[in-house]
């Protein structure tokens, strides 16, 4: 599979903002849309770079609010002690550093969608007020006592386990309840895979011809296989990665692996030491070349030999730093015979290292 051009209908505006077909994101989708309709607060749930921001600007932009302010918060990001004053304004002088009265963002967003994102890192003592605020629809000011009427529709969200949090008395649940009228769970890439290739056209439309990279079938499998655990937000990274290192070229699964863990090349060695008969002098500057030296092209050819050692060297030295030394363990980590392993071991000079 490569990743070609999409044909067929025009993208709805939703569907031109949260890319994918999978059954999971049609679902998300649909959620999206009910929910537009209605004022409720929503709560999104979901790890990091799932793309909580994202569904929370989309049920701000299907809703009738659209024309309105739509303001992202990272309570996460934010002082606990000025989070009150960022929220709710302040008169002057409320507080040592209070210059000027301040309007917060529950005022100036008035009439729009307010997302306070990273919930679950605010202060126990804060909760409370936030949930009088959505109990009684109105604000004071920090240092005022004068009560403002507000209009906002609140999004929350959070990746952590708002249940544990609640369990362990860091979390009200009665603010639970309140902020979450309705739960929508974001998924993860992983339980999505096959939204990788729109998702990859998509991160690409907007560089220029000659930057994007084509994937042929192998790299899409090796993509596929990827955990993603920074999820979107670590696919468009990667995707900007490929087009910087690679411009142009396809890439193949070896390619992929690489470019999945720019890292590695500077990973401390592993527990296995080089025997210095079989192994070239120049054995680290052999391994940093192949992630510059894959692909050839015309005027640049490849040692296609010498590649593929090159990439078995690196497993042969790494696998068995993840087994813990387990020989056995490395072999079935490299789906090798125990005795193969041994043999290649052997053959570059990879040796254990005394203890
Ligand atoms: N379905 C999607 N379609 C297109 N882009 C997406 C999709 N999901 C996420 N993204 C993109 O991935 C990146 C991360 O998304 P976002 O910031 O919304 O994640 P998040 O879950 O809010 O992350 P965090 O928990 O770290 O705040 C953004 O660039 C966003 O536009």
């Amino acid at each position: 599979m490569t990743v070609g051009q999409n044909k067929g209908a025009a993208p709805s505006a939703l569907e031109a903002l949260i890319i994918g077909h999978s059954p999971a994101i049609q679902r998300l989708r649909e959620m999206i849309r009910r929910v537009a309709r209605s004022n409720a607060s929503v709560l999104l749930c979901g790890p990091s770079g799932s793309g909580k921001e994202l569904v929370a600007r989309a049920v701000h932009d299907e809703g009738v609010r659209s024309d309105k302010a739509f303001t992202a918060i990272n309570c996460g990001a934010i002082p606990s002690d000025l989070i009150e004053s960022e929220l709710f304004g302040h008169e002057k002088g409320s507080f040592t550093g209070a210059h000027a009265r301040r309007i917060g963002h529950f005022e100036a967003s008035n009439g729009g969608t307010l997302f306070l994102d990273e919930i679950g890192d605010m202060r126990f003592d804060m909760q409370v007020k936030l949930l009088r605020v959505l109990e009684e629809r109105t604000i004071v000011r920090v240092g005022s006592s004068d009560v403002r009427s507000v209009d906002i529709r609140l999004i929350s969200a959070t990746h952590q386990d708002l249940g544990d949090a609640i369990a362990d008395g860091k979390f009200r649940e009665d603010l639970f309840f309140r902020l979450g009228v309705v739960v929508i769970q974001v998924p993860s890439l992983a339980a999505r895979v096959e939204d990788i290739p729109a998702l990859i056209r998509h991160f690409q439309r907007k560089m220029p011809a000659d930057a994007k990279c084509r994937y042929d079938e192998g790299a899409i499998a090796v993509l596929m296989q990827h955990a993603w655990p920074g999820n979107v937000r670590e696919l468009r990274n990667f995707v900007e990665r490929a087009s910087v290192l690679h411009s142009g070229e396809t890439l193949g699964a070896e390619d992929v692996a690489i470019l999945l863990n720019p890292t590695a090349v500077l990973a401390p060695r592993p527990a296995f030491t080089s025997g210095p008969a079989a192994v070239p002098a120049d054995d680290d500057d052999h391994l940093a070349a192949a992630h510059v030296a894959k692909m050839p092209a015309p005027g640049r050819p490849i040692d296609l030999k010498r590649e593929i050692e090159t990439i078995e060297l690196e497993q042969i030295h790494n696998a068995p730093d993840l087994a813990d030394g387990i020989i056995s363990e490395a072999a079935r980590l490299l789906t090798l015979k125990r005795t193969t392993l041994i043999e290649k071991m052997r053959k570059y000079g990879v040796q254990q290292q005394a203890a």
